[in-house]
């Protein structure tokens, strides 16, 4: 990749990551806590996967990173994401959004709105997710993206201008903005969105990525080149979702990051 295109190529937040693992507060949802858990370990970082009112602001506080998704969404987690976004922020640490179907209920779209305005330094989603925050219309079903990146690339910028985060927008070529800086990527395979919770598992990433960079621009791209260069190598020899996941978790974890950067398709957007 050309290297100009961020402070901290993904090679070298590959680097820390693996030479420092960093722990990662994950609230995520019911689907994806074991397969989020395993992408973490295998990339390199510690998660864990704390939600409870009663803890999660003190762990917030002793972790590099808060994760905070929607899928399987209740009063209860709400409590906890709510406490837990106060602790990491009164730590001074990174906290990354997934408004998993956001567009799909009265509760979604209220919760995700809130969370909004608790100033994620992240925005991981589909590009259904990423227009309904942005206030456009979304053909999501359900957890499921329906629009093109391409179609959510100015609500994403408009996004990006107005909460202050860095917003990701994931489908079959990614796209980063921090409403000034934009990039592409592009790679994986396309049994990614036929393996459930691979999307969460790439937010919980993106917490391990932030965790260790400067800069989140950095970190987004860092952790959507790493998932995208492991998705190609793992597509290559599998046949179908269920051999892809194994050969994932496997390419994930052998990544050595002078190739991530050597791999990475990331262009100027
Ligand atoms: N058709 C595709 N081809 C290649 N990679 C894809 C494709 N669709 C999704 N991905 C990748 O799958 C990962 C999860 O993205 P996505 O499916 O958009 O999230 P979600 O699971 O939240 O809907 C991302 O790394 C994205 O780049
Ligand atoms: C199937 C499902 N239902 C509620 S959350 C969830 C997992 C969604 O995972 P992803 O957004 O990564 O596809
Ligand atoms: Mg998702």
């Amino acid at each position: 990749m050309d290297m100009s295109m961020t402070q901290q190529t993904p090679g070298v937040l590959l680097s820390r990551l693996r030479a420092e693992p960093p722990l990662v507060q994950c609230i995520t949802n019911f689907v994806a806590m074991n397969i989020a858990a395993n992408v973490l370990l295998a990339a390199g970082a510690s998660p864990a996967m704390v939600s409870d009112a009663e803890e999660a602001n003190e762990f917030a506080r002793i972790a590099g990173a808060l994760t905070v998704n929607i899928g399987t969404l209740s009063a209860p987690f709400v409590a906890g994401m709510r406490t837990a976004i106060e602790g990491a922020q009164a730590a001074g640490r990174p906290w990354v959004l997934d408004p998993v179907a956001c567009q799909a209920t009265a509760l979604r779209r209220r919760t995700a709105a809130d969370l909004l305005a608790l100033t994620p330094t992240i925005i991981r989603g589909n590009a259904s997710e990423i227009l309904a925050l942005a206030g456009e219309d979304s053909r999501g079903q359900g957890v499921d993206g329906r629009d093109s990146v391409e179609t959510a690339e100015a609500g994403a910028r408009h996004l990006a201008e107005t909460s202050g985060a860095v917003v990701a927008v994931t489908g079959e070529v990614d796209f980063v903005t921090d409403g000034t800086r934009a990039v592409r990527i592009a790679g994986g395979s396309p049994y990614m969105p036929l393996n459930t919770a691979l999307g969460c598992s790439l937010t919980g990433l993106c917490g391990a990525y932030a965790a260790v960079a400067d800069d989140p621009f950095d970190a987004a791209v860092g952790a959507l080149a790493h998932y995208a260069v492991a998705g190609s190598r793992a597509h290559e020899g599998a046949a179908g979702p269920g051999s892809f996941g194994v050969r994932f978790l496997d390419a994930l974890h052998g990544l050595a990051p002078g190739a991530l950067d050597a791999e990475a398709r990331v262009s100027q957007a």
